[in-house]
């Protein structure tokens, strides 16, 4: 009898050992067969045993390591991943993330992704995947169109107005000139702005509500450069089933979602009882009448009212921090760059007139300070993506591996995790010239200074790459350019903003955020009062 337990124990030991050398041989044999393998890999003094590169990546400002490794390693390289995963590519040769863009079904967002997504802002269009990506898309489009944008205009004005007497007042307080840190003014504006248009909801500068959001996205942003947040997604991404674990983190509503749901679930009462008060212009009321209207005639074609409740909590996260993250930026480009604020200023004092959605669109110098504010400081540095499918991903560049051979197109297998950086895309010195880091708003103004359409990305503005493109392009992307170029049209019309000593960093938490001395949400600026 012990004879046979021993010898069934001893089987399976050789049998998991068999597995195990099998499988280990056939993994060594297929990295070796694979192209991937031999493409150009960031250097080894920069990784780790066990965090391969991306604890560094992590650590480090915004993409500093991909643009780092971009010099030698040139637009497609391999990086190694944490915990012994397959090696990530980075992307930055601009037909290849055509093609990963474009084919947006066969490269998803990193699975690790959608629980956070899912507890934080709610299954919107940021957290749909294929079938019913399209679906929600299709039915919130109406809501970003060219016209509805420019009946947002006038809640952007109002919203821009109060940042202008806030900056006033706390100036005046001081004497006339103060260091202000201007995180705290340009963030509760575009805030206030995608509740307007979002769902009607005046949060107002010190409404509970926003506090409680902005307590609660500061929050995120400490925790987002914590250890743990960048161990979170690479354990789900080995562990799949983490997600669904007790924990409170993971199963708990983020406080985001948690009082637009509140809120706009209210509204949805009061326009269930009440259907005719449907006739607000915001984002939401025109969704639930659509979609109302859509079930009535029994079209399958309508988003259920979670769809329309958790929709409205994602415009809301991704829709404020993301613009304010660029004007925050672009205000320290031109506190960098005194002569280029005093044209743009120049510009704006001597236009006569009222500014709206209109006029604001004729300034020339305006609309080239935006372009290179979004060039430089995209909110969303960076997108992760995963191939489905195996695939051959055409380049623009020829690369030449490891063992000599040149390809013209990479073939890839599925579960290749990609990065594509929009900042690294968008100062990339072979496609923008030696000049690519610089803040030069009159690159935009001179015929020829910018390359030339087949070297840049698909991007719906200025072939930048900082809305994405693609059928996952940000959706926003109107009003976002129109909330930058208000709020720094307003302010810089008003008040002349000069460079401290402060030393900003430039971090991913989770979008584009400023510190100081390692601390969240610092973007201080000297702010004085211009002469007319
Ligand atoms: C200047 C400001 C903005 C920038 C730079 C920006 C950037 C981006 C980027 C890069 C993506 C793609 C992310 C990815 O797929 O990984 C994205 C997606 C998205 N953005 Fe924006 N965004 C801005 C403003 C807005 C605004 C104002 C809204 C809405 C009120 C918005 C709503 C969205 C949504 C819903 C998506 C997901 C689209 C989809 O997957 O189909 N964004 N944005």
């Amino acid at each position: 009898m012990e004879i046979t337990n021993y010898s069934s124990t001893t089987l399976l030991l050789y049998s998991l050992c068999f597995v195990i050398c099998v499988s280990s041989a056939s993994r060594y044999l297929s990295s070796r067969r694979s192209i991937v393998n031999k493409l150009p890999i960031a250097p080894a003094e920069d990784s780790s045993w066990i965090w391969g590169h991306e604890l560094n990546i992590f650590k480090g400002e915004v993409c500093e390591y991909y643009l780092r490794w971009a010099k030698t390693c040139g637009q497609v390289y391999r990086f190694k991943a944490a915990l012994f995963q397959r090696d990530a590519l980075l992307v930055v040769d601009n037909v290849a993330v055509a093609h990963i863009f474009q084919n947006a079904y066969s490269y998803v967002k990193a699975p690790a992704f959608r629980p956070i997504v899912k507890s934080f802002i709610g299954r919107g269009l940021v957290w749909a995947e294929d079938d019913e990506h399209r679906h929600q898309r299709k039915l919130v489009a109406p809501a970003f169109t060219l016209n509805a944008v420019k009946g947002m205009a006038d809640d952007v004005f109002e919203c821009a107005g109060k940042v202008v007497q806030k900056f006033q007042r706390d100036i005046d307080a001081q004497g006339g000139s103060a260091i202000l840190n201007v995180n705290e003014y340009i963030s509760p504006c575009t805030l206030e702005v995608v509740g307007r248009v979002g769902f009607g909801h005046d949060f107002g500068y010190d409404n509970e509500d926003a506090r409680a959001i902005r307590r609660s996205w500061q929050h995120d942003v400490v925790d987002g450069r914590k250890f743990p947040s960048f161990l979170l997604p690479i354990l789900i991404s080995i562990f799949p089933w983490i997600p669904k674990l007790p924990i409170p983190a993971l199963k708990n509503d983020g406080t985001i979602k948690a009082i637009t749901l509140r809120l706009s679930s209210n509204l949805l009462k009061e326009h269930v009882e009440n259907p005719n008060h449907l006739e607000g212009k915001d984002m939401f009321s025109l969704l639930v009448r659509e979609s109302w209207a859509k079930n009535k005639k029994g079209s399958g074609e309508y988003l259920t009212d979670s769809q329309l409740l958790e929709n409205i909590s994602t415009f809301l996260m991704v829709g404020h921090e993301t613009s304010s993250s660029v004007v925050h930026f672009t205000l320290l480009d031109l506190a960098k760059n005194p002569d280029k604020q005093a044209k743009l200023r120049d510009e704006l004092q001597k236009f006569e007139g009222e500014l709206d959605y209109e006029s604001i669109q004729k300034l020339p110098y305006l609309d080239a300070v935006a372009r290179e504010g979004l060039r430089l400081n995209p909110a969303a540095p960076r997108t992760e993506r995963v191939a489905t499918h195996d695939d051959v991903i055409p380049l623009r560049n020829p690369i030449k591996l490891s063992n000599g051979e040149v390809i013209t197109a990479l073939p890839v297998k599925a579960g290749q995790v990609f990065v594509l950086p929009f900042t690294v895309m968008n100062v990339n010195p072979d496609v923008w010239g030696p000049d690519a880091h610089e803040f030069k708003p009159e690159r935009w103004l001179t015929p020829g200074e910018t390359p030339p359409a087949e070297n840049l990305p698909h991007g719906p503005w200025s072939s930048l790459a900082t809305f994405c493109e693609g059928p996952r392009l940000c959706i926003g992307w109107r009003l976002g350019i129109l909330e930058v170029k208000v709020i720094l049209a307003l302010l810089i019309r008003s008040f002349e903003f000069h460079d401290t000593d402060a030393r900003i960093q430039r971090f991913i938490s989770p979008s584009l955020q400023p510190f100081v001395n390692g601390e969240a949400g610092q973007l201080p600026l000297k702010v004085t009062v211009t002469k007319h």
